[in-house]
């Protein structure tokens, strides 16, 4: 696959970088911090890298998933003051991705400056079905640049307008991280050493429920945490109270827990669960028997006794991917279940690899040593994708040339 190296000489060239800036913000609204930056981090080498060659560097991403068009919420201006501040230079930011204000700021930026543009998902054409629109859009911000930097891992996943459409528009590269996460994540698919458990969580629930089928036929363990436990409590008949929950993938969870028990793949549930009167909620958090979930309440955590079970499933592990964090852990009293998938992957002996930005930033605001793990992977739903065996359209469309 095409390298940096492959656009040739980058003086006075402008590049334009898709980056995965999707961090966790936290505080009111007119001032939110950025609560944890590893994926800023990560994606600063390949902009170090396209700015020393003396590349104007065009920095696009998304924040959260806003519908199509501005909302100050999701703004990614906090994200750009941040970027700059690692990079050790100014960043300029444009208040719009394709607009009069995107097009001045890179008309303005001299060899081995940085700019990043607005939320690229401001604009309906990024994320449509639609290939006539997200062409259109694509076409636009391939006006922006004259050559096309692949680096956002987190995203590869998506066929959206700055991931997939603009590589076909624009010479290309694949940028250092996603060439990175890939290596380490192949080896995770080619030969896993026995046993290979796998811990999902987290709350993309639809998202991620598909990846089990894959799994299936590749861990040895699936460990169930976060959001996604009631569906299968659900299944199984337990009341769920207004815990998150798929009702239409319920005939799709019975089957995976037959084809489990068919395979002798073994599906660990939590037993018991942290819960609370509303979403949030710390003062009335309470543990009970996972099929005892109260009508009223909601779970929002595995409970203590789960906690212990899922640590002793990976104590033997020699392959270990997790996903998705076991409960709110941006609460305290949310928090313990996470904590405890944590410190049980800092004691293997073999690969873990921790995937997601929601998941690595647990592991980090938890207090843990990013070196206490194999790798942290900057993609979720991504690295879940990969692992699976899909086709991620942000890779295979670099490869067309
Ligand atoms: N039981 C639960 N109910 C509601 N939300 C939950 C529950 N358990 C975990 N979460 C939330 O899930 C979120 C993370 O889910 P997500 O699926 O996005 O994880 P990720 O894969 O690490 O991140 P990403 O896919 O964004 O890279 C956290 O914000 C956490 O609060
Ligand atoms: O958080 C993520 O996994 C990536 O930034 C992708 O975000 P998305 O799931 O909203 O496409």
């Amino acid at each position: 696959m095409a390298d940096l190296s492959s656009l040739g000489d980058l003086r006075g060239k402008r590049v334009l970088v898709r980056s995965d800036l999707n961090v966790p913000l936290d505080g009111p609204a007119d001032d939110l911090r950025i609560t944890d930056d590893g994926r800023i981090r990560a994606s600063v080498p390949t902009i170090k890298a396209l700015a020393d060659a003396g590349a104007r560097v065009v920095v696009t991403a998304h924040l959260g998933r806003p519908s199509g068009a501005p909302d100050a919420a999701y703004s990614l201006a906090p994200v750009a003051a941040r970027l700059g501040e690692l990079l050790a230079q100014d960043v300029a930011f444009a208040a719009d991705t394709v607009g009069d204000s995107a097009t001045a700021v890179v008309g303005a930026l001299a060899d081995g400056q940085v700019a990043v543009l607005e939320n690229v998902r401001f604009n309906a054409g990024e994320t449509s079905k639609d290939d006539a629109e997200r062409g259109a859009f694509a076409d636009q911000l391939a006006a922006l640049a004259d050559a096309f930097v692949s680096d956002g891992f987190g995203v590869v996943h998506r066929k959206q307008a700055s991931v997939y459409d603009v590589a076909q528009r624009l010479p290309h590269a694949m940028g250092n991280l996603v060439a990175t996460e890939i290596d380490v994540l192949r080896r995770l698919t080619e030969t896993p050493e026995r046993p290979y458990v796998v811990v999902l969580g987290g709350s993309k629930v639809s998202d991620k429920l598909g990846v089990i089928d894959n799994l299936l036929g590749k861990a040895d363990k699936l460990l169930i945490g976060g959001g996604m436990v009631f569906t299968f409590l659900k299944a199984q008949g337990h009341e769920v109270g207004k815990s998150l929950l798929e009702e239409d993938q319920i005939p799709t969870v019975l089957d995976y827990l037959k084809r489990a028990a068919d395979t002798g793949v073994e599906i660990v549930l939590p037993t018991d669960i942290v819960v609370a009167d509303a979403f949030g909620d710390e003062a009335s958090a309470r543990v009970v028997a996972a099929d005892a979930i109260p009508a009223e309440s909601l779970g929002l955590d595995i409970g203590p006794e789960s906690g212990k079970a899922f640590a002793e499933a990976l104590a033997d592990a020699k392959t270990v991917f997790w996903n998705g964090p076991m409960g709110v852990f941006e609460q305290a009293a949310f928090a313990e279940g996470t904590r405890a998938v944590a410190q049980a992957l800092t004691g293997i002996s073999g690969l873990s690899v921790v995937g997601g930005g929601d998941s690595a930033a647990a592991v980090r605001t938890l207090g843990f040593d990013e070196a206490a793990f194999g790798h942290i992977s900057t993609g979720g739903g991504a690295s879940l994708e990969y692992l699976e065996g899909r086709e991620l359209p942000g890779v295979t469309v670099l490869e067309a040339r």
